[in-house]
């Protein structure tokens, strides 16, 4: 089958919800944004330091389109992936994307203590989310083939609210 692309902002799940959905599965499992660390061996902060956001972004973007060719693979992305058109554009054609739909406050809270991300590291890490949601949220959208709202329940009860949503999305598409 083909990929399942989780998308949403950081601290949504992606990466602990992704690798729990693919064991359910048996499907394989990539994080793009670690699959970009074990190629450039460095990490995520270090490549804002040296390459800027930009550069960032571009080695995102050969990611992604590398990591779905494959088939079988839940793949988790990176909170900003949706910034570029190629990223939205690749992933639809090439699965069936997941957005992981959480509340601010929780996205801060799971976020706060956290250094690995580098577009938080400001005074006000709270209003910077909720920049980067209000600004990403239609495009998580227009990109979605599911949405699942609330981001409630532990990760294993996020992988059932998955499961179920794709067996309705399945029956919905598949219906002549
Ligand atoms: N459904 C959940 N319930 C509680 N904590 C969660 C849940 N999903 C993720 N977390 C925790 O939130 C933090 C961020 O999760 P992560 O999977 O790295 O998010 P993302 O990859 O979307 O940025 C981690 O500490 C993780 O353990
Ligand atoms: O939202 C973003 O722009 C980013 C999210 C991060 O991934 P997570 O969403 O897994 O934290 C990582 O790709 C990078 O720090 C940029
Ligand atoms: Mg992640």
């Amino acid at each position: 089958m083909s990929c399942l692309i989780l998308i949403g902002m950081m601290g949504a799940g992606k990466t602990t919800v992704g690798k729990e959905l693919a064991r359910r599965r048996r499907m394989r499992f990539a994080d793009c944004d670690q699959a970009i660390v074990a190629r450039t061996g460095v990490s995520i902060p270090t490549i804002f330091e040296l390459e800027g956001e930009a550069g960032f972004r571009r080695r995102e973007t050969q990611m992604i389109d590398e990591l779905t060719r494959e088939p079988d693979l839940v793949l988790a992305t990176g909170g900003g992936v949706v910034v570029t058109p190629l990223n939205r554009e690749l992933m639809r054609e090439r699965g069936i994307v997941i957005y992981l739909d959480v509340p601010t406050q929780v996205l801060f809270e799971r976020t706060r203590h956290d250094r690995n991300r580098p577009l938080l590291q400001v005074e006000n890490p709270r209003q910077r989310i909720e920049e980067l949601h209000r600004a990403r949220d239609p495009l998580y959208r227009e990109t979605a083939h599911i949405i699942l709202a609330g981001g409630r329940g532990n990760p294993c009860n996020m992988v059932r609210q998955i499961e179920e949503a794709l067996a309705r999305y399945k029956a919905d598409t598949c219906r002549p």
